[in-house]
């Protein structure tokens, strides 16, 4: 295995072997500066110079071909992220992202093919009721991961936790996450319910998909 790596020049992550040994224990891994301040700084900017182009739109529930829009399940609006026409903040995600996921791919045999991200904005008073990402007529979802691009000074008072729903030898437990800048959460789509409580102040964030197939 070491002459299949050394051939790969592969070099241990030891970030990404915390995501990986974390979501393999846990189902879900949180890391707290996975992007720079600078990096959270230009890729809000982008989300809202496109939020003020009014690009956004109300987010549905189900996939591309099978949506409905209920504003009692969910109120954010969001904006998919096309990687071939990206801007330079776009291109500093999709570069990150990219080596993550040839790093799961060369380490977990994960197969992870396709990708899909959006920036999603919730207006004060919207929250996402508790769900699984995954659809009917869809479960290529592996990984779901949420980057929080909100200022500085997110305090918990702001609301809009995200709370994962996770089962310890059949005892549910809730594990509450704040979304503060640069944090990136990582969890199973297909496995773990979550839920974003109503949030006092807009909160800004970039979510995707890592799928397989
Ligand atoms: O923004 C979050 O914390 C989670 C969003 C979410 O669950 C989703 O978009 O499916
Ligand atoms: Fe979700």
């Amino acid at each position: 295995m070491s002459q299949l790596f050394e051939a790969l020049d592969f070099v241990e992550n030891p970030l990404y072997e915390r995501i990986i040994s974390e979501i393999a224990t846990q189902k879900y891994s949180v890391v707290n500066d996975f992007f720079t301040e600078d990096e959270v700084a230009v890729l809000r900017e982008s989300l809202i110079q496109k939020h003020e182009e009014d690009a956004f739109k109300k987010a549905a529930i189900g996939n591309k071909f099978d949506e409905t829009i209920v504003k009692s399940i969910r109120g954010d609006i969001i904006l998919w992220i096309d990687e071939t026409t990206a801007n330079s903040a776009e291109l500093l995600f999709f570069d990150k992202i990219n080596n993550l996921i040839s790093y799961l791919n060369t380490t977990c045999f994960l197969g992870i093919l396709y990708k899909e991200f959006h920036y999603a904005l919730y207006p004060k008073g919207t929250f996402y009721k508790r769900h699984l990402d995954t659809f009917k007529n869809d479960d290529r979802r592996k990984l779901s991961f949420v980057c929080y691009l909100n200022h500085e000074d997110w305090q918990p008072e702001n609301g809009g936790e995200l709370v994962l729903y996770l089962n310890s030898n059949g005892q549910e437990t809730e594990q509450v996450i704040y979304p503060f800048p640069g944090r990136v959460v990582i969890f199973e789509s297909q496995v773990l319910e979550h839920e974003v409580k109503p949030v006092e102040t807009k909160r800004l964030s970039i979510t995707g998909w890592l799928k397989t197939r």
